[in-house]
């Protein structure tokens, strides 16, 4: 029988440095298991992109290893094959990621390329074009697309890999809160069909009220724990020049009106709130 806990993808003890660079990753430790929501947090310039390339392949680690069931992960053409087909890596930029005339041919490019058959693929952009809820813009040239549409278009190339891992550099930036909201539904979608995601996002309260785990990247290193309990840490958060998440001092408060009982986990939205105060009366 093998460990239910196994991690699809892991980075153990990487470290990292860009040519001539200073270290900007060192002795990462960081798994990602089958189905979890982790988000990755820290300051600008901090290591998440790096980090997430990292763990993606796009990027060989210097020091440490890239496992993937709990095998290194060997930087050939087999061996980064076959990690792209569990862990697909969604940039922060649309525009560095599509390049074909139109949203279907871009979306069909990586499926195609692993030499799937013809209605293998069609079966999985219109899957993934459904997923990401633009199948109308199918024909529509990427270029004629507004940004929020390039991000979803984006992130349908990766879906239509079918990965285990989706990696995600900040997706929610520039999205109007709609379009946020819609990407996370998006997202919880393709958690209950048992899809891991990684964000890296610099807003707490998304990370909160979406994540089950977090990773915070700070000058001390890469920390990673249950969502709720490191973005209660006061010092962590200062370390890594995040602000506090607007449920913490919302928290505080209930527990100091006898409203919520300590050690019990508070509201992390404005609904969970709602339930507690009308349960609470
Ligand atoms: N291609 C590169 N060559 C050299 N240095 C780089 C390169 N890409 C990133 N860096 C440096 O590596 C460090 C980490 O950058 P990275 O983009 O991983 O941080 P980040 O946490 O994603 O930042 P942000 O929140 O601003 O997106 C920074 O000091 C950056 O200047």
């Amino acid at each position: 029988m093998t460990a239910p806990t196994t991690p699809v993808v892991e980075l153990a003890h990487a470290g990292f440095a860009y040519e001539d660079g200073p270290e900007v990753l060192s002795d990462v430790c960081f798994a990602v298991a089958g189905g979890r929501a982790v988000a990755l947090l820290g300051r600008n310039g901090g290591g998440k992109t790096t980090l997430l390339r990292l763990l993606s392949g796009g990027l060989r680690c210097g020091a440490g290893a890239l496992l993937l069931d709990g095998a290194e992960v060997a930087y050939d053409r087999k061996g980064l094959t076959r990690l792209r087909t569990s862990v697909q890596l969604v940039v922060q930029d649309p525009d560095d990621q599509l390049f074909a005339a139109s949203v279907a041919q871009d979306v069909s490019f990586g499926p195609m390329n692993l030499g799937l058959p013809e209605e293998e693929v069609r079966l999985r952009v219109d899957g993934a074009l459904a997923a990401l809820d633009i199948t109308p813009l199918a024909d529509r040239p990427t270029h004629l697309l507004s940004y929020g549409q390039r991000k979803r278009a984006a992130i349908a190339g990766a879906v239509a890999m079918r990965p285990r891992v989706l990696v995600l550099d900040e997706p929610t930036a520039g999205l109007d809160p709609d379009g946020q909201e819609r990407l996370l539904e998006t997202l919880e979608r393709l958690r209950a069909a048992g899809t891991a995601v990684v964000m890296a996002t610099h807003d707490v309260d998304l990370a909160l009220r979406w994540a089950d785990e977090a990773a915070v990247l700070s000058p001390a290193g890469l920390r990673t724990g249950p969502v709720g309990e490191l973005l209660a840490d006061g010092a962590l958060l200062d370390a890594a020049r995040l602000r506090r998440p607007w449920a913490t001092p919302v928290a505080r408060l209930l527990r100091s009106r006898g409203l919520l009982p300590e050690g019990a986990r508070g509201p992390r939205t404005a609904e969970e709130l709602d339930a507690l105060l009308a349960r609470t009366g």
